[in-house]
């Protein structure tokens, strides 16, 4: 026998305390206190010291059981004839391959025939028919004996209470609740002032496996089946055969399903639901590959948790479990201050996580999060990671709770918060962050487009006292001289800021009025507004009615509108911008005769790095032409232009066959 160390004996003790942990509260109480991400990473660190060690394996051991039955829950127990199994999981596309390498080794054959997947979030459920009418829903509780929840199970139209042919069958399938339905209720949970659902999965878990029947009935659960029990008793000799058969008989099997002969076409699968898995009204945490013809499932075996005919592949994680050090607060352009977490690091779908929006201190007080605690964070695609919700469950008592601010960190002035609003703000006009962000804003590429002027450079500029406002970038050139003489500065960079901030004294009416920075007024708006105003003295004058009067202007817009024009030192900058030469009127050339225009009815999506243009250069002139960009590929998109390198949208264009076009052939549209 190995010797093996104390160190490792404890760690291993410890791991299997915690996951039995994880395991009482996500299968007896429907709640997770860790991320299944993370969950996952400890079962498989478990299981390696398991494999190197495996005199220290034992029944009680996590890794060898299936889930958790709930002994003091008030459901009838029942037995399962044939055990209800997991699945094993990995989230790389190797281990895939050493699966298909070892299923093939073991049959002693070059290829073999897969079928792929869903892998719907909910819980499973065994369904009992006997001379076709339903007799018993049982959850899988620990695999060998589970909870009868067939009062339950009678609340959910998409189970068969009678099935198209009058015999005995046990199939199995996923219970879930859809994302429409899940929204809805946390809603009305809010507005009851009841805890939310943290996710599908627990929202469906906690319905079926709670006592009021009318409550199921209400929140609308669906299910789809994925497995024949005895398959053999109904000649059957694939697995894809059963799938069908199930169909016919009346159940509800999901059909996005497909029979595959080799590992590429296993990989195309994944790249192809990865994205489009966004769109389903249901959450879906990875595919499922089984091998197809039953004949070669004795061979395969089990372990004691899982078949050895078929793996689990799951999702990059979006959320993640990590423990929240301490707090700053982030000053934005209009002076709104957001609490932003310090975290311990952590990896999110492939990227280190140090840092997540806390939005604003309403939202941390409705979630009571505190400093120390272990927070849920999640990063949805494109978005900013922010702190879900803290773990109650894992509070030592050593935690914070988080004071509001009552002065700028930045200038050190009282903050102010408007009672209509949650925001609280840094109203002082010199408060050298807010300048920071006003400029960072200003010089911005859909703003005006100032290049070389990045976040460092603004804040070396303003801690000389070279800027002290927006209007004096464009005094930038009259400290030619010192400037150049700042370390690590070129001439040439010099040269070629000053080229630019000049050029930008072209910009247009719409994008000026954009980079004034008016709150609520993003791009649309400022085309909006510049279009209808023609000229700031004009929209300058316009009352709250008149505002309101335009198209696709609100309450919010129009009194934020006001309000920047009613403030003297926003009306000050206006008109020493002015005296520079920035354009404050529309210019009637960039109007051209409707007519002309080639586009109009024409959407259009550009993905990909473009030859001779910028995404938002061609952007504007797909506009200027009357055509309308998109920001999605569906069925009503004409025309996806792309360049190099473009991605998941090229390939979803081409899925949908919708036209692709590269920059020359938009060129000849026009
Ligand atoms: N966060 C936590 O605290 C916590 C605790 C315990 C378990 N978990 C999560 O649950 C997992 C273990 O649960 P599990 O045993 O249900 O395993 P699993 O969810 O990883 O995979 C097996 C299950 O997948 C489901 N499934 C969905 N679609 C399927 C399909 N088309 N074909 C076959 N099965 C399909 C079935 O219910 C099956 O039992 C862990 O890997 C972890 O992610 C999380
Ligand atoms: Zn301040």
């Amino acid at each position: 026998m190995k010797d093996i160390s104390e160190k490792i004996l404890s760690e291993i003790k410890e791991l299997r305390e915690l996951i039995d942990k994880y395991n009482y509260f996500y299968y007896a109480k429907d709640e997770s206190i860790i991320s299944d991400y993370e969950y996952d990473m400890l079962t498989k660190k478990l299981e390696k010291y398991e494999k190197e060690y495996p005199e220290l394996i034992n029944e009680f051991s996590p890794t060898q059981l299936v889930g958790k039955l709930d002994k003091n829950s008030k459901f009838k127990k029942v037995e399962h004839k044939v055990p209800m199994l997991s699945l094993a999981n990995t989230y790389g596309i190797n281990d895939i391959k050493n699966f298909n390498d070892r299923v093939l080794k073991i049959i002693e054959r070059d290829n073999i025939e897969y079928v792929l997947e869903l892998k719907l979030d909910g819980l499973s459920i065994s369904l009992n028919y006997e001379n076709g009418k339903l007799k018993r829903g049982v959850t899988r509780g620990d695999g060998k004996i589970g909870e009868d929840v067939t009062e339950n199970i009678l609340q959910i139209n998409s189970i068969p209470k009678y099935l198209k042919e009058n015999i005995n069958i046990e199939v199995r399938g996923e219970v879930i609740l859809p994302l429409d339905k899940f929204k809805k209720i946390n809603k009305e949970r809010i507005e009851k002032g009841q805890e939310v659902f943290a996710n599908p999965r627990n929202a469906a878990a906690g319905t079926l496996r709670q006592l009021d029947s009318k409550i199921v009935k209400e929140r609308e659960l669906d299910c789809y089946v994925y497995y024949l029990v005895n398959s053999e008793n109904y000649n059957l000799e694939k697995h894809s055969q059963s799938l069908e058969y199930m169909k016919k008989l009346g159940f509800k099997v999901n059909d996005n399903y497909k029979i595959v002969n080799n590992i590429f076409e296993i990989t195309d699968f994944i790249k192809e639901w990865e994205e489009k898995r966004k769109e389903l009204n249901y959450e879906t945490d990875g595919l499922v590959i089984k091998v197809n013809e039953y004949m070669f499932y004795e061979e395969l075996g089990y372990t004691t948790k899982s078949p050895r005919w078929a793996i689990a592949y799951k999702f990059p994680t979006t959320q993640v479990t990590t423990k929240l050090i301490s707090i700053t607060y982030q000053i934005g352009r209009t002076g709104v201050i957001t609490p932003v977490a310090n975290l311990e690091p952590v990896r999110i779908s492939g990227s280190m996580v140090r840092r997540a929006t806390l939005h604003n201190f309403e939202e941390i007080a409705r979630k009571d999060i505190r400093i120390g605690d272990i927070v849920f964070v999640e990063k949805a695609a494109e978005i900013i990671p922010q702190v879900v919700k803290p773990v109650i469950e894992l509070r030592t008592g050593e935690e914070k709770e988080v004071e509001m601010p009552t002065i700028c960190p930045s200038c050190r002035e009282k903050l102010y918060k408007d009672e209509n609003e949650v925001a609280l703000k840094c109203v002082n006009n010199s408060c050298p962050e807010k300048l920071k962000r006003k400029i960072e804003y200003f010089v911005s590429r859909d703003a005006m487009n100032i290049e070389g002027l990045g976040p460092k450079l603004i804040e070396r500029f303003i801690n000389e006292g070279y800027i002290k406002n927006i209007c004096d970038i464009y005094k930038l050139e009259d400290k030619f001289n010192e400037i150049s003489e700042m370390e690590n500065f070129g001439i040439k960079s010099i040269e070629n800021l000053l080229e630019s901030i000049n050029k930008s004294k072209t910009r247009e009416y719409n994008k000026v009025l954009y980079s004034l920075g008016i709150p609520y007024v993003g791009k649309f708006l400022a085309d909006t507004l510049s279009n209808y105003s023609k000229n700031i003295v004009f929209l300058m004058q316009m009352s709250k009615e008149e505002l309101l009067e335009i198209d696709g202007v609100g309450e919010k817009v129009a009194s934020s509108v006001i309000k920047f024009f009613q403030d003297e030192n926003n009306r000050e900058i206006i008109e020493k911008l002015k005296q520079i030469g920035l354009n404050f009127e529309f210019l009637e050339k960039d109007n051209q005769d409707e007519d002309l225009k080639k586009l109009i009815g024409k959407t259009f999506l550009v993905t990909g790095t473009l030859k001779n243009y910028k995404r938002s250069e061609l952007k504007d002139i797909i506009e200027k032409n009357g055509g309308k960009n998109v920001s999605s590929v569906s069925k009503k998109l004409n025309y996806l232009i792309v360049g190099e390198n473009p991605g998941s949208k090229f390939k979803k264009a081409e899925v949908l066959g919708i036209p692709i076009i590269n920059e020359d052939e938009f060129f000849k549209m026009i």
